[in-house]
């Protein structure tokens, strides 16, 4: 569990981080977005206790991470953005050493990296130098060490970012698996991603939430409407059509088809294909169009 009260870090005049709140929950995937510079691993290294805040509250697991760093710790795991290794120490023995760190000792710190390797897919890499890995792999490594002491809740900052398609789904996989009994937060700038991972998306602006919703109800909130295609054979008369139930606008496209602009989460198609049926009109086709994901973010953040 995180909580995040009014949470503010300020660098000189800027606010990085302007009075944010959100809470996420055990069993929760939450994306993180925002534009460069927007604030994110600003409060993602405040939620770790890597930094002060400059005002408000952070509690990991019921700890704050002012009062009680060393808990927050114990209950955390983090990849950082530029996920920093010490590239001359080999896989396992780094993995060691994180496991130690954390006061894992003897053969119960050799099972869990043995798992982990084994999980988050290095099992083919163990015994290389950190060093000699690519990036995906060492993206592997950072991820392990962030789940070695199983932590409640994750935080990863661009887990996916610079790795290739299938590296991609193999950590979302590993993500998914993890979301299932953690927290896990984690930012990125691939929107699709969100949509893949997420039950929730956070979208940070300059400093500021500008939204806390469910990835679904995202796209309809942010849109304020979805527009219906409706390809008809000849003319119509497009008054009756801007009759219908929550149709808000009709107009015609360049192209002849009849754009229904109607209100966020209804769905008119069924009401126009029955117009259509009682007009003898001849209906070639019916599409509804959501605003994408992309085009809501850049409305939220611009
Ligand atoms: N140590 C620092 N000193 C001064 N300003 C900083 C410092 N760290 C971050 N900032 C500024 O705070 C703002 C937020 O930065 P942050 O790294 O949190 O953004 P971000 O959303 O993670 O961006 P990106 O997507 O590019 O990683 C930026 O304007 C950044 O320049």
């Amino acid at each position: 569990m995180v909580e995040i009260e009014h949470l503010t870090k300020t660098y000189g005049t800027q606010n990085a981080v302007d009075n944010i709140s959100f809470t996420a929950g055990k069993g929760e995937i939450v994306g993180f977005l925002g534009p460069n510079g927007a604030g994110k691993s600003t409060t993602m290294k405040i939620a770790t206790g890597y930094l002060p805040p400059t005002a408000g509250t952070v509690r990991v697991a019921g700890y704050d991470v002012l009062v009680d760093s060393l808990e927050v710790r114990r209950h955390v795991g983090y990849l950082p953005e530029h996920n920093p290794l010490y590239l001359d120490m080999y896989v396992h023995e780094y993995l060691e050493f994180i496991g130690s760190v954390h006061g894992l000792r003897g053969s119960g710190l050799r099972a869990r990296v043995a798992e982990l390797v084994r999980r988050v897919g290095l099992s083919r890499e163990q015994n290389k130098q950190i060093g000699a890995l690519s990036k995906g792999y060492r993206q592997r490594v950072g991820l392990a060490q962030a789940l070695i002491h199983d932590p409640d809740v994750l935080i990863l900052d661009e887990p996916t970012t610079g790795l290739d398609p299938n590296q991609i789904l193999e950590i979302r996989q590993l993500i998914r698996e993890v979301g299932e009994d953690k927290t896990v937060i984690f930012s990125t700038h691939i929107l699709p991603e969100v949509t893949a991972l997420c039950s929730r998306v956070l979208i940070i602006s300059r400093g500021k939430l500008v939204a806390d919703s469910p990835v679904a109800e995202l796209a309809a909130r942010a849109a304020g409407e979805t527009v219906v295609r409706a390809e008809f054979e000849g003319l119509v008369d497009t008054a009756k059509l801007a009759k219908l139930p929550n149709v808000r606008h009709v107009e015609l496209a360049p192209d002849g088809a009849v754009l229904l602009r109607t209100a966020p989460g209804t769905d008119v198609r069924a009401a126009v294909s029955r117009l259509a049926g009682q007009e003898g009109w001849i209906l070639l086709g019916l599409r509804q169009e959501q605003q994408s994901l992309e085009e809501v973010f850049g409305e939220l953040t611009k």
